[in-house]
């Protein structure tokens, strides 16, 4: 068995163990050199829905109740939210910081360690004088602290007095069935466009007859809202809204009053730049499952990356830190130590930010994505920007990566970046090409494979 074969055998472990990991660090080890690169935010939601039990609503006042008696009694509402999004709140962010990067050097000395174990030192790791798997790098800070986010989204659901159109973040405990929303307005994430949208939105549902959707079978209709800025303030907002049992004329009825209110009603403060309307039975819908419709406005948004413009439709990814995306996209160009006739296979690419942005330094880019609406902005972004050594496909990583590999001669040098959803690449992601052969499992940083 090659070395190579044997490190890649002990890649799911690696993976899982290095979900955290929120830094740049490097291994030098040979052949196969992994590199994880991320800066991670705190996540927007800790949700799951119903407040029913035994098919009774439970008084919102014992509810209220059994929600509060999990968070801190001394906390307020607002504070229990900011420690739930923004988890390091309180302390200044070089503070911040020194404390992710004794994280990931905790982590990276458990990687090394399980490493060791379980290939029963049969993978040769370097480590360094710390015991670490590779070298850890200083955080790289991003050059925005506050308000940096390009993407919010708000739920809808029973606020701290019973408002069942309470328009904010859900608060406690989904397993539970107990939870609350609470409105973002002091979140430091968050920019005050998003906040605006937001409000508008809660003003407007509250001026609607109709119920907001607190539950799927509880016959409501309103949902969340999404809200996409881009540095030049371009808005897009996105409305999730359950039909039940509307028929088309009633859908339409709706539309136009949203449409209505974004344009020429109070909503018109927000210059929106766009405004979709999906209709939505499930937590999430694709396109495909159920179309974004445009109500008004541009159909994209573009942001500027490195130099480089990027379309983003409303359906795709793109990281939700603008200026902490281009730093992190210009470590990889640091990192990728590029071999003459390199081939890079960008992995989960969303709309191909960052093969895009190395697609200079190598020799061929193959970028591959879930999300069709992705790939076609992904194909869009390569012609846009005169780049041409790029391809984008669409599907599952799982089933192109081996056919792509199997098509290609061996002597290629390959590269892999990974940057997968918080959820991971739950299914085993392996390919094998003659030589080589690479594997990954469940991550949320952002990992190089080098064969
Ligand atoms: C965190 S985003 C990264 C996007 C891009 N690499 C970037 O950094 O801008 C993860 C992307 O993986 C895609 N994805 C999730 N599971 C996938 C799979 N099994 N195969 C291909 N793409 C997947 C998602 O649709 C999403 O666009």
């Amino acid at each position: 068995m090659s070395k190579l074969k044997r490190f890649t055998d002990s890649l799911p472990l690696l993976m899982a163990l290095s979900s955290c990991l929120r830094h740049v660090c490097q291994n030098v080890g040979h052949p196969l050199r992994i590199k994880q690169v991320f800066s991670g935010l705190a996540s927007d939601k800790v949700c799951g829905l119903t407040t029913k039990k035994n098919g009774h609503d439970k008084s919102w006042k014992t509810q209220h109740r059994k929600i509060s008696s999990h968070l801190d009694p001394d906390l307020s509402w607002e504070e229990s939210l900011s420690d739930m999004v923004t988890p390091l709140w309180r302390i200044g962010y070089e503070e911040q910081l020194k404390r992710k990067f004794v994280e990931q050097k905790n982590v990276l000395q458990k990687l090394a360690s399980q490493l060791k174990e379980l290939s029963k030192n049969q993978v040769e790791i370097t480590q360094t004088p710390e015991e670490l798997c590779c070298t850890l790098h200083p955080i790289v800070p991003s050059p925005i602290i506050n308000g940096y986010r390009n993407k919010s989204t708000f739920s809808v659901n029973k606020g701290l007095d019973g408002d069942p159109k309470t328009v904010g973040y859900y608060l406690g405990r989904g397993r539970k069935r107990n939870i609350v929303c609470v409105r973002g307005h002091h979140l430091l994430n968050i920019p005050e466009k998003h906040k605006q949208v937001a409000q508008c939105y809660e003003e407007m549902i509250h001026q609607s007859p109709l119920n907001s959707c607190l539950m799927f079978y509880d016959g409501g209709h309103w949902r969340e809202i999404i809200v996409r800025t881009n540095r030049e303030s371009h808005t897009m907002a996105i409305i999730t809204f359950h039909p039940q049992k509307l028929s088309q004329e009633e859908l339409y009825v709706q539309k136009e009053a949203v449409k209505e209110y974004f344009t020429r009603g109070p909503g018109a403060e927000c210059n929106l730049t766009s405004l979709y309307f999906q209709e939505s039975s499930m937590t999430r819908c694709t396109h495909e499952q159920s179309p974004y419709q445009l109500l008004f406005g541009e159909p994209h948004i573009y942001e500027e990356i490195l130099g480089l413009k990027f379309r983003i439709s409303p359906d795709a990814f793109f990281q939700i830190n603008t200026a902490g995306a281009e730093v992190l996209y210009r470590t990889v160009q640091e990192l990728i130590q590029v071999e003459g006739n390199m081939v890079l296979f960008d992995i989960c690419c969303g709309t191909g930010a960052i093969g895009l942005s190395v697609a200079h330094q190598v020799s061929r880019v193959f970028g591959i994505e879930l999300v069709e609406q992705a790939i076609n902005d992904a194909k869009w972004n390569a012609s846009f920007n005169g780049i041409s050594n790029c391809q984008f496909y669409s599907g599952k990583a799982e089933v192109i990566l081996p056919q792509l590999l199997s098509s290609l001669e061996e002597e290629r040098s390959l590269t892999a970046i990974v940057n997968p959803s918080r959820a991971g690449l739950r299914k085993k992601l392996s390919c094998s090409t003659g030589s080589s052969e690479l594997q990954a499992d469940q991550d949320t940083g952002l990992c190089f494979l080098q064969a």
